[in-house]
């Protein structure tokens, strides 16, 4: 672990695959998970990025791929969701979904029924459960007391993680490095060097994995320590680190094609 990055270089020319986070990476984060939203420049740009690297880019979130769907329509992407208990390997392709260890509705229903009233948002992703306590931070030590509980009451293999002002209960095999390491045996991403954007505790996992293949892990907004390598301050800064390596025929289009 780093707690020095370095700024991050212009990328000389290669064969890239880029695999971008999308809360605190692409999307300033927001008071509720449904505030947030996607602006016409940034859907361009990534349907540019997507063309000019024939394919190569994927999301990689914590968000499930349906939610993701609605918050960037019309554009769908290659994208593995929930932590890459969801993948979609082609834009237009199935979604395919691992089992779900167990249900957490049940604990969903008890967790709520303590804390929402209080200003918390309690997130039902299915086999993920995220509680959000971004209005309510005084709540996230016993937000994350209720969920540490929980872990004696589900089957074994289940982890809780810190998640941006929230925590969150997942799967084990829920990790974004072994989502990277799944899209990078398929076209169009093999044999090309890996890119990933992330700002968070669970795309640690991601640097991780992209460190080891000898690609390039970025940390917008890094406190404290990373496994990145490099740095970049904030979204805005994302943006136009994208925009510099990938985006320089977005200037050239019309945005009229992003729905084309
Ligand atoms: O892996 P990511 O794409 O970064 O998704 C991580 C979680 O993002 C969302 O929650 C976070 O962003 C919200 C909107 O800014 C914010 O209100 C919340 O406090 C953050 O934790 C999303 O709701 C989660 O499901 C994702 O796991």
């Amino acid at each position: 672990m780093n707690t020095q990055t370095d700024l991050t270089p212009r990328l000389p020319e290669g064969r890239w695959a880029l695999f971008l986070d999308i809360d605190g990476t692409l999307l300033e984060h927001a008071a509720h998970p449904d505030s947030v939203s996607v602006s016409e420049e940034l859907l361009f740009l990534l349907q540019t990025i997507e063309r000019r690297l024939d394919g190569a880019l994927a999301f990689i979130t914590g968000r499930s791929i349906a939610d993701v769907d609605r918050l960037f329509e019309p554009l769908k992407l290659r994208i593995a969701g929930l932590y890459g208990l969801e993948h979609r390997l082609t834009p237009d392709g199935q979604i395919e979904a691992a089992d779900a260890p167990a249900d957490m509705a049940a604990l969903a229903d008890e967790i709520e029924l303590e804390l929402a009233s209080k200003a918390v948002y309690v997130e039902r992703k299915g086999p993920v459960l995220a509680i959000h306590t971004r209005a309510a931070p005084h709540l996230l030590a016993r937000a994350t007391e209720l969920v540490e509980a929980a872990l004696a009451r589900l089957p074994e293999g289940y982890r809780v993680i810190a998640g941006n002002a929230g925590v969150e209960l997942m799967p084990l095999e829920a990790a974004k490095g072994a989502a990277i390491r799944r899209f990078m045996q398929f076209d169009p991403f093999t044999g090309r060097r890996a890119v990933f954007l992330g700002d968070d505790t669970s795309d640690e996992n991601g640097f991780d994995t992209v460190n080891a293949a000898g690609g390039i892990s970025i940390r917008v907004k890094p406190q404290g320590e990373t496994a990145a390598h490099f740095a970049i301050a904030d979204v805005a800064g994302a943006i136009a680190w994208l925009k510099a390596n990938f985006g320089n025929a977005a200037e050239q289009a019309t945005s009229d094609s992003l729905v084309a």
